[in-house]
C-alpha cells in the first residue's frame, strides 16, 4: 500500500490551464474524496494519478515512486468508472479475471484472487451470470471487483454511483465504506454528492475552478470552513448567508429587523459588508413583525424545511420540527444563538475569526 503525493501538479488542455499548480498528500490506507461544482477538475485531477491524462507541470508520487511519467499500467492503481465498463459476452468471473490473464497469471491464482474478491463483494452466487443479467448496483460491484483482482496499491472511483437509483446509492455506499475497512487501501473518490462526501471520507478536498478551497476532515470542513465557498458547499441543506454591515462594533442584518449581532470576531471597519452563515439546523423561527414571512414548508418526516422569503431576493432555509404548527403565509423572525454563526468577509469572503 501507498500514499499518494501531487506536487504543484498542473493540467494544460492547449493554452487552457483547467489544474493550477495543486499541492496535496493522501496518506497510506487513507479515504480522499474530490469534491466541488462541475468543471472544477474533480475528474482531471484522478485522470492523471491514474495516468490516463498526461501531467503538464509539477509531479505525481505514489508511495516513494514518481509516477509523473509512468504508464497507466505500472502506477499500481486501479480505477472504477461511472460506467461499469463490463465485457458483455463474459461472465462475471471471467470480466473480474480478464485483467491478470492479459498480464498471464496462472489459471489457479486468478481462481484464487476472483473468488476471494467475490466473497469481500458478496458475488459469489453472480459468477456464471453475464453483466445483462445483473442488477446496477451488480454490475457496479463487479466493476469494483476487477479492480480488486489487480490488488492495486491504490483505488481510484470517478463517481461510481451516480448511475444508480437512491435506494441503491445508499446501499452501495455503505459496501464502500466496508470495503475500504476490510481492505484499507488508499481510495481516491470523486463524486458531486456531498453526503457521499461526508460519510465515506476520512479527508475532503474542496476543488473550485482547479484550486484547492480547503482540505479536511469532513466534522473539521462543517465545523470550521475556511471561506464563504466550502462554508456552503459542505452541508445539506447548505447554509445560509445574510447580508450585513457592521456598525457600532456589532453586524446590523436587514432580514433580522432591529436585532444587531455581537459578533465576537475580528470584523472589518466600520461601515463594511459581511455576510452571516446560519446553517438551517441552528435556526429555528418565531411568529412576529419581520422583514421575513414562512412561504413553504416542507415535511419530511421527523423534521421539517421551512422556506422563508422577504419577497425580493432572500431565501432561508429553517430546519425544524415536522409538527410545528405555524402557517404558511405568516410573517416568522429567525431565532439563533450568536455563538452558532459564522462571519465571512463581504469582499473577499474569507472566514472573519
Ligand atoms: N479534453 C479536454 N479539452 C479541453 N478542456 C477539457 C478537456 N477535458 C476537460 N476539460 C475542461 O477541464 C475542466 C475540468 O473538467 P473535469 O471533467 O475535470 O471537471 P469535473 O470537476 O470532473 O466536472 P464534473 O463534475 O462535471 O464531471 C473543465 O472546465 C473542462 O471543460
Amino acid at each position: 500500500m501507498s500514499g499518494v503525493t501531487l506536487e504543484k501538479a498542473v493540467k494544460k488542455y492547449g493554452e487552457v490551464q483547467v489544474i493550477h499548480g495543486l499541492d496535496l498528500e493522501i496518506a497510506e490506507g487513507e479515504f480522499c474524496v474530490f469534491v466541488g461544482p462541475s468543471g472544477c477538475g474533480k475528474s482531471t485531477l484522478l485522470r492523471m494519478i491514474a495516468g490516463l491524462e498526461e501531467t503538464s507541470g509539477g509531479k505525481i508520487h505514489i508511495g516513494a515512486r514518481d509516477v509523473t511519467r509512468v504508464d497507466p499500467s505500472d502506477r499500481g492503481v486501479a480505477m472504477v468508472f461511472q460506467t461499469y465498463a463490463l465485457y458483455p459476452h463474459m461472465t462475471v468471473e471471467e470480466n473480474m479475471g480478464f485483467g491478470l490473464r492479459m498480464t498471464g497469471h496462472p489459471k489457479a491464482e486468478i481462481r484464487e484472487k476472483v473468488s476471494e474478491a467475490a466473497r469481500i463483494l458478496k458475488l459469489e452466487d453472480y459468477l456464471k451470470r453475464k453483466p445483462k443479467a445483473l442488477s446496477g448496483g451488480q454490475r457496479q460491484r463487479v466493476a469494483i471487483g476487477r479492480a480488486i483482482v489487480r490488488g492495486p496499491e491504490v483505488f481510484l472511483f470517478d463517481e461510481p454511483l451516480s448511475n444508480l437509483d437512491a435506494e441503491l446509492r445508499v446501499d452501495m455506499r455503505v459496501e464502500i465504506a466496508r470495503l475500504h475497512k476490510e481492505i484499507g487501501a488508499t481510495m481516491i473518490y470523486v463524486t458531486h454528492d456531498q453526503v457521499e462526501a461526508m460519510t465515506l471520507a476520512d479527508k475532503i478536498v474542496v476543488l473550485r475552478a482547479g484550486h484547492i478551497e480547503q482540505v479536511g476532515s469532513p466534522m473539521h470542513l462543517y465545523n470550521d470552513p475556511d471561506n464563504r465557498f466550502v462554508a456552503g458547499f459542505i452541508g445539506s441543506p447548505s447554509m445560509n448567508f445574510l447580508e450585513g454591515t457592521v456598525s457600532g462594533g456589532k453586524v446590523h442584518c436587514p432580514l433580522l429587523g432591529e436585532t444587531a449581532i455581537d459578533a465576537h470576531v475580528a470584523l472589518p471597519s466600520e461601515g463594511s459588508r459581511v455576510l452571516v452563515g446560519l446553517r438551517p439546523q441552528v435556526l429555528s423561527v418565531e411568529e412576529g413583525p419581520s422583514p421575513l414571512k414562512l412561504d413553504i414548508r416542507e415535511r419530511l418526516g421527523g423534521v421539517a424545511y421551512d422556506y422563508l422569503v422577504d419577497g425580493k431576493d432572500a431565501r432561508i432555509v429553517v430546519e425544524t420540527r415536522a409538527d410545528e404548527e405555524i402557517p404558511e403565509g405568516t410573517e416568522v423572525r429567525l431565532v439563533f444563538d450568536p455563538a452558532d454563526a459564522m462571519f465571512f468577509d463581504g469582499e473577499t469572503e474569507a472566514r472573519l475569526r
